[in-house]
C-alpha cells in the first residue's frame, strides 16, 4: 500500500467536511451551486441532527482565509438508501448562507502571489490573444501608502503588489490575485499606469467583503 499523502492545500475547492457540533463526521463535495453530495449512511449516528458543511478548508481547526462553515437548508437521502446495505447510499445537502465569516487577515508582505489576465502585455499596449500569468510579491500597506507611492490612499480593504518591471495593466482589472491557492484580491486599475515601481499594483481585498458577497448570492438564490 502507498503511504497516505497530505493533500496539497486548496487544490480541491469542491471538498466538503460534514460536521456536527464542530466535529468532522463525513466527506462530501460540491456538485452545483449550493449543493453538496455525500453518503446517506453518514446520517446514521446523527439522530436527526442537521449537519453543518465546511467548504474551502485544508485544516479543520486552523483559521484559513476562505474557509466557510455553512448551514444546511435541506438534507435529502436517496429514497432507496437504508441502514441494511450500501444501495443508493447518497445524500444531497443544500447549503444555506454561511453561518460564520473567516477572519479578515492581511496577506503577509513578500508573499509571492499570482495574477492572470488578457490585459495589455507591453508598453506598446499590445493586447494578447492568450491568457498571461504573472507572479508578484505582496507589498506592505505601509510601503504602498508612502507619500512617494500611493500616498495614504490604500485602505485596509485594499492590498498592493510590487510593480517594478512586471505589472498588471489595462484589461487585467477584475481578475483574481491568488496567494497560496486562495483568491485574496481583485485587480483594480489604481493610478492607471503600468510597470512603474512608484505606482504599485492595487487590489480590492476579498476577505472584507464576504458578508456582502454572501448576501448578494443568497438574495440571488432565493
Ligand atoms: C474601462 C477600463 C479599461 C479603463 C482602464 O482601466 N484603463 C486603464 C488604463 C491604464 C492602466 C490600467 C490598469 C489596469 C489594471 C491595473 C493597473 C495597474 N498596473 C492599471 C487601466
Amino acid at each position: 500500500t502507498q503511504p497516505l499523502l497530505l493533500a496539497k492545500p486548496h487544490l480541491r475547492p469542491y471538498m466538503a467536511s460534514l460536521q456536527l457540533d464542530g466535529q468532522h463526521i463525513c466527506g462530501g463535495f460540491l456538485i452545483a451551486k449550493q449543493w453538496v453530495l455525500s453518503a446517506a449512511h453518514c446520517t446514521e449516528e446523527t439522530d436527526g441532527k442537521i449537519f453543518q458543511v465546511l467548504l474551502g478548508a485544508h485544516s479543520l481547526t486552523e483559521p484559513e482565509p476562505h474557509k466557510r462553515l455553512y448551514r444546511v437548508r435541506a438534507q435529502i437521502p436517496h429514497p432507496g438508501s437504508n441502514i441494511h446495505n450500501n444501495k443508493d447510499d447518497l445524500l444531497l445537502l443544500q447549503v444555506g448562507p454561511s453561518s460564520r465569516h473567516p477572519p479578515d487577515r492581511d496577506v503577509a508582505p513578500d508573499t509571492v502571489c499570482e495574477v492572470a489576465g488578457w490585459g495589455t502585455i507591453n508598453h506598446s499596449g499590445r493586447r494578447p490573444d492568450k491568457l498571461y500569468q504573472l507572479e508578484r510579491p505582496v507589498l506592505s500597506r505601509d510601503v504602498c501608502n508612502h507619500r512617494t507611492r500611493h500616498d495614504h490612499t490604500i485602505t485596509e480593504k485594499m492590498m498592493c503588489t510590487d510593480s517594478r518591471r512586471k505589472d498588471t495593466c489595462k484589461g487585467d482589472s477584475g481578475g483574481p490575485l491568488v496567494c497560496n491557492g486562495v483568491a485574496e484580491g481583485v485587480v483594480t486599475a489604481g493610478s492607471r499606469v503600468c510597470g512603474n515601481y512608484k505606482k504599485p499594483a492595487i487590489y480590492t481585498r476579498i476577505a472584507p467583503y464576504t458578508a456582502w458577497i454572501d448576501g448578494v448570492i443568497a438574495a440571488g438564490a432565493a
